[in-house]
Order: structure tokens, then sequence, then C-alpha cells
């Protein structure tokens, strides 16, 4: 299970189909990071095989925010384990059993070394009309203090949240829970399609585990020396 940093420290989302870009981002991240971030994209283009290609230079966050009736993800779980990964994810809204089955699953599986589970709660991408439009009355805030609770009492090891949600889970739940945080932007960069966020410095001040970090460094003409920019930032 991810070690946890003193104080915030960095995952690199390594969000592309291409086997040979995502190595040479792992290559060049690893020494400013703590962590890798495969997902969806990767993995139905490339499976495990080269997850376990791209996990060698890094502790891996595998990615694939399972959900599905709790048989079923307790099998994902299971299947994931062979990868060894630090942190999987779950999606929250799959509701307790699941949650449940998953963390039996990853003990069972895992050993000492099992991945934490980690459940997310609201996507960052998610505004307040998003997820009205869903059905859930409440807003993004109230429902990630909701969906935690569930969480966390079924015994995910940590949540998925955005920057605005983590000093009020840290009041709620303490300096326990591992809170993943996307949706970091250092000042003056793009908010692509997140909708929730903060700049790496908000996001550790307020309590982070870890920074979920994709586009502001793969995108920038020197991966390895913005991922340090924004280590200087956290560390300051
Ligand atoms: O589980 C995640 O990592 C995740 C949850 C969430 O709510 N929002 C979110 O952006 N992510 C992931 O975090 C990364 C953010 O990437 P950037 O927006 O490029 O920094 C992507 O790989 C997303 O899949």
């Amino acid at each position: 299970m991810i070690p946890r940093p003193g104080r915030a420290g960095i995952i690199a989302a390594l969000d592309t189909g291409a086997v040979e870009r995502a190595e040479a981002w792992a290559a060049a991240l690893a020494p400013h990071v703590g962590c890798l971030k495969l997902g969806l994209e990767f993995f139905v283009a490339h499976g495990p095989a080269a997850v376990a290609r791209i996990a060698r230079h890094a502790p891996l966050f595998l990615d694939l925010k399972f959900h599905d009736i709790p048989n079923t993800v307790a099998g994902a779980v299971r299947s994931a384990c062979a990868l060894r990964p630090a942190m999987l994810t779950v999606h929250a809204s799959g509701g307790a059993p699941m949650i449940e089955a998953a963390r039996r699953a990853a003990e069972a599986e895992g050993g000492a070394g099992r991945p934490a589970i980690l459940a997310v709660t609201v996507l960052t991408s998610t505004d307040a009309a998003t997820l009205a439009a869903t059905g859930v009355p409440a807003d993004p805030a109230a429902q990630v203090l909701h969906l935690a609770r569930l969480a966390l009492d079924a015994g995910a090891d940590g949540l998925v949240c955005a920057p605005p949600e983590v000093a009020p889970l840290r009041a709620a739940h303490g300096p326990g829970p591992l809170l993943v945080v996307p949706g970091v932007r250092p000042a003056g960069s793009a908010r692509d399609d997140q909708s929730r966020v903060a700049t790496p410095a908000e996001a550790a001040a307020a309590g982070a585990s870890w920074l979920v970090i994709g586009r502001p460094i793969t995108t920038a003409p020197d991966p390895a020396a913005a991922a340090a920019a924004i280590a200087a930032e956290i560390a300051a």
C-alpha cells in the first residue's frame, strides 16, 4: 500500500494510448513524483502486461474506477492485484456492499502489500448542474461528504475528491483517510474539463495526501521540469 508522504505527494496521470509515450513519461517523471497513474485509455489499449512494464518505473495507481455488482468488483480487484498496484479506484456510488467486497478481495489477494482501495466520490469534472441532472438533489460538496462517510464506513482506505472538498473532509474524518486529489491546476494553466479545481499549493495546504496531475505535466514542453516545479511549489 502506498506510503503516506509527510506532505502531499504527486501522482502523475499518464493518460495516453501510446506505450512508448507512457514509457518515456514514466522514465522522465519517476525522479520527480511519488506514483504513476494508468487509467482506462492505456489499459483498454494495451492491457496488464503493458501496465506492468510502466510500473517498473515507480509505484502504480491503477485507476479503472470499478463500478459493478459486488461479486464482479471483487473479481476485478483480485485480477488487478496481480499487478501489485499501490492504489485502486472504485466508485463510491456503487454502494457499501460493493466497497466492502473490494476491500475483502484486496486483503485476501494482496496480503500485506495490498492496494489501497480509493472510493471516487463526485468526479472533479462534475459541476452542480451536471450532478443535479443525474438526479442527485445536492451540491457536489454535500454529495462528496455523504459518499465519503458511506465509503469510509464500508472499508475504503481513502477517497478521490476535488480540492475544495479536502478541508471539509479533513474536518469530518481527521488525518487518517488517504485523500487523493485531481483537479489540480498550477496558477494560470487551463482548466480543461475539470470543474472543481485549485492550485497545487492550495490543495496541499488543505490536507491532500496526493495530488493527481496529468495534462499540466504531460502537455508541458518539458514534463520533468513541470513536475519538478510543482514539487517545489508544494514543498515550499
Ligand atoms: O480517479 C481519478 O484519478 C480521477 C477522479 C476524478 O474525479 N477526476 C479526475 O480527473 N481523475 C483522474 O485524474 C486525472 C486528471 O488529469 P488532468 O485533468 O489532465 O490533470 C485523469 O487521469 C482523471 O482520470
